[in-house]
């Protein structure tokens, strides 16, 4: 038996720049069961990680989430804020976006938790591995189940992951109690660091690359999380380290049941890791369902097109190759309104020309597709001219001949 953990509906997350207004992510539908690894699958500039972000409340300005709702399942929480905000509170579901940011960022750590590409990010050069990890244990430690009380503790939980506070000036010299610097070798030994007690004590600069990645995964998991959001976590990383990781995550699921939102461009990770997938493109879950529904049975021909340029899917290393044409700019003035990849698209056809809503596809019922296909066959009659999006002008870049003057 399966529930949900996170229901998203709508989310809309928008940045402001000199340029114009970014579709970052739009009209996002996601829903992550309890104990699952999802994964988000996409190529560059897709959205991936403003998504994943998007849902730690970690957008900064010009970008803005617009719309939509977070829906968290967690009794305690929603005992706690039921009464002053009733309208955030649905049975065990919270809408994050309904409640004090103060409550929110309390939230890190202990019930979201993420881990980036870059783990140097995490870390504050300043302060030993242990005593990092030890912080981040003391927040988890701290944390009182009535969100009423998390005023208090917002602060140190600023403080607790280096990865959300970047600015974040440490100050000098905090207490750690001797149970949590216990509890930070145990879990440096439990991602896989060797001679545990002493590399407790050692600086982030004297942990090599893949060192430090499992040291961040302590780190994010330090706080019992139940949710790990993992960015890109093996990108940096040559394929044995990366190996490694992944098992390692696979690993610290297994044994604590612990939801895990993996973001990756890898099919391959995506193959190995995950129950199931969303496929982004364009600032949108274009199809998503069970790891069979979107290998299997998919529906959208940019799956498709991703799932073609992957050789082999069991092995690692399944980087995606490129689909002719490029990802679009998501500039608000440059989106039109209908299906953003149509112009790349093989199928491309009249009724394309519209914007698709989610659709429900063949296969589980988890599986949808932004795409017409799930309703009707392809038939070469309705299909566009080839240079039909040159034609209109409907590019999202400028031509070779408009580049070369
Ligand atoms: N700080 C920012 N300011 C302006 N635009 C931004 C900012 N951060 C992200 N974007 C835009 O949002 C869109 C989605 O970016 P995002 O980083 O989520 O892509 P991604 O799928 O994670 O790509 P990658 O695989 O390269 O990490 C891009 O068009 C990007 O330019
Ligand atoms: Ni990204």
């Amino acid at each position: 038996m399966t529930r949900d953990l996170l229901r998203v509906s709508d989310l809309s997350t928008r940045y402001f720049t000199q340029e114009g207004q970014v579709n970052a992510v739009s009209d996002l539908d996601l829903r992550i069961q309890s104990g699952e690894v999802f994964g988000i699958v996409g190529e560059s500039g897709s959205g991936k990680s403003v998504t994943a972000r998007s849902l730690v409340d970690l957008i900064n300005p010009p970008g803005r989430i617009t719309g939509g709702e977070i829906w968290y399942r967690n009794d305690d929480l929603a005992e706690g804020v039921r009464e002053d905000h009733p309208d955030a509170v649905d049975g065990s579901f919270v809408d994050l976006r309904g409640i004090p940011e103060g409550i929110r960022n309390s939230l890190r750590g202990t019930s979201f938790s993420m881990i980036f590409q870059d783990p140097e990010s995490s870390f504050n050069p300043s302060l030993t591995v242990g005593e990092q990890l030890a912080e981040a244990v003391e927040v988890q430690r701290r944390a009182s189940p009535n969100p009423r009380s998390t005023r208090a503790r917002t602060k140190s939980a600023e403080y607790s992951l280096g990865s959300y506070a970047l600015s974040t000036v440490m100050s000098s010299k905090r207490y750690v109690s001797p149970e949590s610097h216990d509890r930070a070798v145990e879990l440096l030994e439990m991602v896989g660091i060797p001679d545990p007690a002493k590399r407790a004590e050692e600086y982030p600069h004297e942990y090599s690359g893949g060192m430090l990645q499992r040291a961040m995964i302590a780190q994010a998991i330090a706080g019992e999380p139940d949710v790990l959001i993992a960015d890109e976590p093996t990108t940096a990383l040559d394929v044995t380290i990366q190996a490694q990781v992944l098992n390692l995550l696979d690993d610290i699921q297994a044994e604590t049941g612990m939801t895990i939102l993996l973001i990756t461009h890898d099919l391959g990770v995506i193959a190995r890791m995950c129950d199931r997938v969303g496929v982004m493109y364009a600032g949108e879950l274009v199809e998503r369902g069970t790891l069979e529904d979107v290998f299997d049975e998919h529906v959208h021909p940019y799956t498709t097109g991703l799932l073609g340029s992957v050789p082999e899917l069991d092995s690692a290393g399944g980087a995606l190759t490129p689909i002719e044409g490029n990802v679009p700019s998501l500039l608000d003035a440059e989106m039109k309104n209908r299906c953003h990849f149509a112009d790349r698209c093989p199928k491309a056809m009249d009724d394309c020309l519209s914007h698709p809503p989610e659709y429900d596809a063949d296969g589980t019922d988890h599986h949808t597709a932004r795409c017409v296909l799930a309703m009707r066959e392809y038939n070469e009659a309705d299909a566009l001219p080839p240079d039909y999006f040159d034609a209109s002008g409907d590019t999202d870049e400028p031509t070779q001949m408009e580049a070369d003057e």
